[in-house]
């Protein structure tokens, strides 16, 4: 699958470094940070590629108007603006910057949790109002206090690292990272209702899903000790606001440190308002140092991918990771065409069982893209679906899947390099089997007849089965010349029992040829 980077949408305020990168690159590039969703929803069809930070709303209307789109790129962490399924259904890869602003936004937190336990805002803006006042401003030490990290990945572990060194314990919970790993970097795993009792201060750095909305709540609040501290800089909602403003009011929640709001940018400051609370705008990202870094590492991912070197933060693109490589698209060609050849033989009838078998030692790893490969021919000939929708390793897994259409996936150590399908459908089993010459995919095999100069399945291609394949051929190569077919190469199969006949034509033709159709077993035409 080769992703061909023309031209590329940014529609946040990123760092000019990418622009330039891209640029340098002969991507032709556009930098527009005011475009409304109906202005970009008029817009994305003219790119290949479009760039944002947490600004812009990749909903699905604007995924579904991009019809040219390959490529969606987060400078940043979260991927929460982008509808990620409707881009996979599209075949639309989303990729992010992991790690680009870790630092900042761990910072960020520290910086949070520093100045609210000696209530450096409110004392500094009393200041600045000609005040001098001592006693109102009494702190609290973070030496000796608690604090609790909920999610232990990239953030939360530099957020221990940073308030281990203030003397704080540090306690956590992940559903991934383990106390093994954790204990790694001085945090104590136990479960939630272990932890609520013990913190002083809880952050949280997981992402927005269904299981961390509105995780801190009111009952968790009941569990906490009196005038426990929040901080939230990771997504607007992990910490239920009503929850929060209830519990700052009866004192229970002594604190709150809020990078990031539910609604971005709020409309209702009732929260933020608090004398308890410190707010600052989604800052988290917002240093030079982390904003260069996304800004690099965003073009640079964009650019290995559209040169084939490598894919590095995609979210959507399993398939993709091993199919880059030179060696290894002829293979992805040769699944996809034999993909599209079983379908258009086997038409109608909803397959019961595909086999993908792999052979030869450089298909061992076969695994990971052949299937999705075969599904993408295999789907695209089907012709369901929306006819807009280019079935690709991004979206055949998925799109399959909800078809219900699996593909078993098996390897045979062999000398030979082959890839061979059998389909099982109802009252009907095919078997084909295909391998690469040169760069081009072949055809080697169909039911139990071999080809032996095997033609390639490439381009607009005729195939068809007769008894009699020396009484059909002059009729046939008759029908072709009347319909106006430029015949490329004719292959045919050793006749065993049935004769299988390949024609690889210069361009598709528009007729039937119904002056044979009689005198063939089979007939499809295709372009692959
Ligand atoms: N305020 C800002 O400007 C920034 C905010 N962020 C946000 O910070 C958050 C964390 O980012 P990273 O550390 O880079 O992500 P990460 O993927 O490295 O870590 C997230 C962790 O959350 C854990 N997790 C998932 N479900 C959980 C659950 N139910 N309970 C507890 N933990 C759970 C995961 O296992 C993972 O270890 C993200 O939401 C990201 O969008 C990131 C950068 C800047
Ligand atoms: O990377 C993230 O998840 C962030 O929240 C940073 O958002 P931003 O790029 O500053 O809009």
């Amino acid at each position: 699958m080769v992703i061909s980077l023309k031209k590329v949408l940014i529609s946040d305020e990123i760092d000019e470094k990418c622009v330039n990168i891209l640029k340098k690159k002969g991507v032709e590039v556009v930098k527009n940070t005011k475009l409304s969703k109906e202005e970009l929803i008029a817009e994305i069809p003219k790119y290949d590629g479009l760039i944002v930070r947490s600004a812009t709303k990749v909903t699905a209307d604007v995924i579904s108007a991009a019809s040219n789109l390959k490529i969606i790129g987060r400078a940043g962490t979260g991927v929460d603006n982008i509808d990620c399924n409707a881009a996979t259904q599209r075949g639309i890869i989303v990729m992010n910057t992991p790690g680009g602003n870790t630092l900042s936004a761990a910072e960020h937190t520290c910086a949070l949790i520093v100045t609210m336990s000696r209530e450096i805002p409110n004392a500094a803006q009393s200041m600045k109002e000609g005040k001098w006042d001592r006693k109102k401003y009494m702190g609290n030490e973070l030496n000796g206090k608690t604090l609790a990290i909920i999610g232990l990945g990239r953030i939360g572990k530099e957020v221990a690292l940073r308030m281990q060194s203030f003397g704080m314990t540090t306690i956590g919970f992940d559903p991934i990272i383990g106390g093994d790993v954790s204990s790694e970097f001085d945090v104590e795993w136990m479960k939630l209702e272990e932890l609520w009792p013990l913190a002083d201060y809880i952050t949280v750095h997981t992402p927005l899903i269904p299981q961390t909305k509105n995780l801190i709540n009111d009952e968790v609040f009941s569990k906490c000790k009196k005038g426990v501290k929040v901080i939230n800089c990771a997504r607007g909602g992990i910490i239920d606001e009503e929850g929060l403003f209830r519990n700052l009011e009866t004192g229970q929640c002594g604190g709150a440190g809020l990078d990031v709001f539910v609604q971005e940018p709020p409309t209702d400051f009732k929260l933020i308002k608090h004398p308890k609370v410190i707010a600052t705008p989604h800052l988290g990202a917002s240093t030079y140092e982390a904003q260069s870094r996304v800004a690099v590492e965003i073009a640079e991912q964009f650019l290995d991918l559209s040169e084939g070197l490598k894919l590095f933060g995609a979210i959507n693109a399993p398939a993709l990771a091993n199919a880059l490589s030179p060696e290894t698209q002829p293979w992805v060609q040769l699944a996809a065409s034999l993909g599209c050849l079983s379908q258009a033989i086997s038409t109608g009838s909803s397959p019961k069982q595909i086999t993908l078998t792999a052979s030869g030692a450089s298909l061992q790893s076969g695994g990971s893209y052949l299937p999705a490969a075969f599904l993408s021919g295999f789907l695209q000939t089907s012709g369901a679906g929306d006819s807009k929708v280019n079935f690709n390793l991004i979206n055949s897994p998925v799109v399959a899947k909800e078809r219900g259409i699996q593909v078993n996936f098996k390897t045979e150590k062999s000398d030979e390099e082959l890839v061979k399908v059998s389909l099982e459908s109802d009252g009907q089993s095919l078997v084909l089997s295909g391998t690469v010459s040169g760069t081009s995919p072949v055809l080697v095999q169909i039911q139990n007849s071999c080809f032996s100069l095997p033609p390639a399945l490439q381009g607009p291609i005729l195939l068809y089965s007769a008894d009699n394949n020396t009484q059909v051929l002059p009729k046939l190569t008759g029908e072709l010349l009347k319909a106006g077919a430029q015949i490329s190469s004719f292959a045919s199969s050793t006749p065993n029992g049935l004769t299988w006949g390949l024609v690889n034509l210069a361009l598709p033709i528009n007729s039937q040829l119904e002056g044979v159709k009689s005198d063939l077993k089979s007939l499809v035409q295709l372009t692959i």
